[in-house]
This record gives C-alpha cells, sequence and structure tokens, in this order.
C-alpha cells in the first residue's frame, strides 16, 4: 500500500535548511495499522505531507496505493484520506453538510453521498451531533468529524496525523476505539503518527520511531521492548549509600543487566525481570543486604526510545528541537 524509498524532504528557509526528513524507506502492507511515532519536530508529519501529495519530496520516491506521489498526485489522491492536525470543518456549517459537501467535493452523486454520511455517522457516533453547527462541537466531537471527512469517499488508506492531540484521556479512549472499529468494520489500512507513547502501543500493530528524519526502529511494539528494553528493577534503600554500595555487587549478579542508583534507589534493566529479582533478592539476603522495596515494572515504549537515542521521549517531546526553535 506504501512503499517508500530514499525519500527525503528538506526545507530552505531564509535563515538555515532544515533536513526535515532523511531518506525513509517505509513499507505498510494492506489492512496494516502503522504507528509513526517520535518526538515535536522529528518529521512525521513531513513524511505524511509527502505520502499525501501535499508536499513534493526533495529527492526519494514513493508508491501509495499503487501510484507515484510526484508522478500520479491525483490518483493517489482519489484513494486516500487525510486527516491533518489542523484540519476541521468550517464553523459555520452543520456537521452532516459539510460531510456532503466533502463527498460532492471528490464525485460521489448526492444519494451516494447521504448514504455513506449515515453510514458514517452512526459508526463515529455522531448522531445528534452532525446536525449541530461545527462551532459548537467539543474537541472530540470535532474530531471525530474531522475522520469522517476523511472518510467519505471510502478510501483504502487513511492518514491521520496526531489524531488525539489535544483532547482529555476519556476522549482519546473513545476516539481510538472508533479508529479500531472503521478498521475492523471497513478493512482501512490507516497510518498514524503520535507522540502518545501509550496510543503507539496499544492501537499499532507496527512502529515505526522516527528520530531527526530518520527510521530508527520499524517493529510491533512487543518485538521493540523485546529487542531495545528490558523489564525495570528498582529496588529501595534505607539510605543512598547503601543503594551506592548495592550497585556493583547487583549488576554482578544480574549478567548483562544495566543499572544505576538514583538516590536511595538502585534502577536495574534486567531480562525476565521477576526471575532477576527473586535470585537478586535471595543473594542479597543471604549477604545481609536487605532492600526495604522492590518494584518490576514492564518496559514501555519509552524505554525503547530512551535506549536507541539516550533520550526520553517524554522529554523530547516537551523540547522543541533546535531546528525548530531556529525556523519558528
Ligand atoms: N514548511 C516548513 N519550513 C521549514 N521547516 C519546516 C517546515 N515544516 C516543517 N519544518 C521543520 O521540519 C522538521 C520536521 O517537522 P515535522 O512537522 O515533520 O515534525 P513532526 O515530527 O511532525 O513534529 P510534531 O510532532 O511537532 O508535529 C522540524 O524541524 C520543522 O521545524
Amino acid at each position: 500500500m506504501i512503499h517508500t524509498s530514499a525519500l527525503t524532504k528538506h526545507f530552505v528557509t531564509r535563515r538555515r535548511a532544515v533536513e526535515a526528513v532523511r531518506g525513509v524507506d517505509l513499507h505498510v502492507e494492506a489492512g496494516e495499522m502503522v504507528a509513526l511515532l517520535g518526538p515535536n519536530g522529528a518529521g512525521k508529519s513531513t513524511t505524511l505531507r509527502m505520502l499525501t501529495t501535499l508536499l513534493a519530496p526533495t529527492s526519494g520516491s514513493a508508491v501509495v496505493a499503487g501510484f507515484d506521489v510526484r508522478t500520479r498526485p491525483r490518483e493517489v489522491r482519489a484513494r486516500i484520506g487525510y486527516v491533518g492536525q489542523g484540519n476541521g470543518a468550517g464553523r459555520t456549517q452543520r456537521g452532516r453538510d459539510e460531510l456532503l459537501s466533502q463527498g460532492r467535493a471528490y464525485g460521489m452523486s448526492g444519494a451516494a453521498a447521504r448514504a455513506r454520511a449515515d453510514e458514517l455517522v452512526s459508526s463515529l457516533d455522531l448522531e445528534g451531533v452532525a446536525d449541530q453547527v461545527t462551532s459548537s462541537l467539543s474537541g472530540g466531537q470535532r474530531r471525530r468529524l474531522d475522520i469522517a471527512m476523511g472518510l467519505m469517499h471510502a478510501p483504502e488508506l487513511l492518514f491521520l496525523d496526531e489524531p488525539s492531540t489535544g483532547l482529555d484521556p476519556q476522549n482519546r479512549a473513545n476516539l481510538q476505539e472508533h479508529i479500531r472499529r472503521l478498521r475492523e468494520e471497513h478493512g482501512t489500512t490507516v497510518v498514524m503518527t503520535t507522540h502518545y507513547l501509550d496510543e503507539a502501543d496499544q492501537m499499532a500493530e507496527r512502529v515505526v520511531v522516527i528520530d531527526h528524519g530518520s527510521v530508527i526502529a520499524d517493529a510491533s511494539p512487543e518485538q521493540l521492548k523485546a529487542e531495545h528494553a528490558g523489564d525495570r528493577i528498582t529496588l529501595s534503600f534505607d539510605r543512598a549509600e547503601e543503594a551506592a554500595a548495592a550497585l556493583p555487587r547487583l549488576l554482578g549478579l544480574a549478567a548483562g543487566a544495566r543499572g544505576e542508583r538514583i538516590g536511595e534507589c538502585v534502577v536495574l534493566e534486567a531480562d525476565g525481570g521477576s526471575r532477576s529479582a527473586a535470585k537478586l533478592l535471595r543473594v542479597l539476603d543471604e549477604e545481609g543486604v536487605q532492600p526495604v522495596g522492590v518494584e518490576i515494572a514492564r518496559p514501555t515504549l519509552d524505554d525503547v526510545f530512551l535506549n536507541l537515542t539516550g533520550r526520553s521521549l517524554r522529554d523530547a517531546a516537551a523540547a522543541p528541537t533546535a531546528e525548530q526553535e531556529t525556523v519558528a
């Protein structure tokens, strides 16, 4: 459904050149649900905008839904839906009218557009809402209307650029459920960008991690965690000195584990968390060292990102990149 080769985009502004996307090779099969995950400024939206023909690549190639984005943009557009970050229906129309106009813009007959609008209003839970003017809708309702607009012409492939940014957790969960259901009902291939780790983890079958314009990992959330992060074992002690003394001993016992002392705690990353922790506690106990607490946590995609880049995605997502600061 999507095949790119060395896809690249450079922006040249008055002040500097930005290598927003640097040679991305991306392959998405029909029916897949793929999340592009990365911090602000990583190049996710620029990648999506090239795949949706909104931006011309600087170099490289992309074939989307069977057509080259450079030479056959019209054919690509007819087969895809795109819900950008700033999308949104006009503010003074009723939601249903927006849907019908969108259908007509794609060349649907009035009857076909009405039937499709009814179907989407029902599957996206927009009954009642669709007949209000869009300026009166809540953030979550508006986002669902945006998605309905992107789906009016029944595209094979739907691009969603940060669909749940700005929504509260309940509305986010609700939207995610709708996207999942749409996929099951219509078999649509979905490519979304997000910087919500839990969203990528729970929704995507495949996560493509992007940093500084390049793909740095591409696998299922489970594979990424298994390959790039271990379980996290936190042992807390009464005093920081005890933790400092225990750290080298613990690293010696848990072969291959990484660890550090944070205050009165030793934090270790090791495979097979509960088995490793039990062994460590047994040996420490025999040696008369007794931690006051033990916690074992499964790895998250943030641990994966941290291990791949040395930065936490949570911090990286909050901080603007150097390029963004300069370009803004
Ligand atoms: N039109 C533009 N002109 C100049 N630079 C741009 C332009 N669009 C994007 N950039 C720069 O390209 C880089 C990648 O931006 P992009 O929006 O693709 O990142 P992103 O991963 O989608 O981030 P976010 O999560 O904030 O949307 C950033 O440094 C950004 O400032």
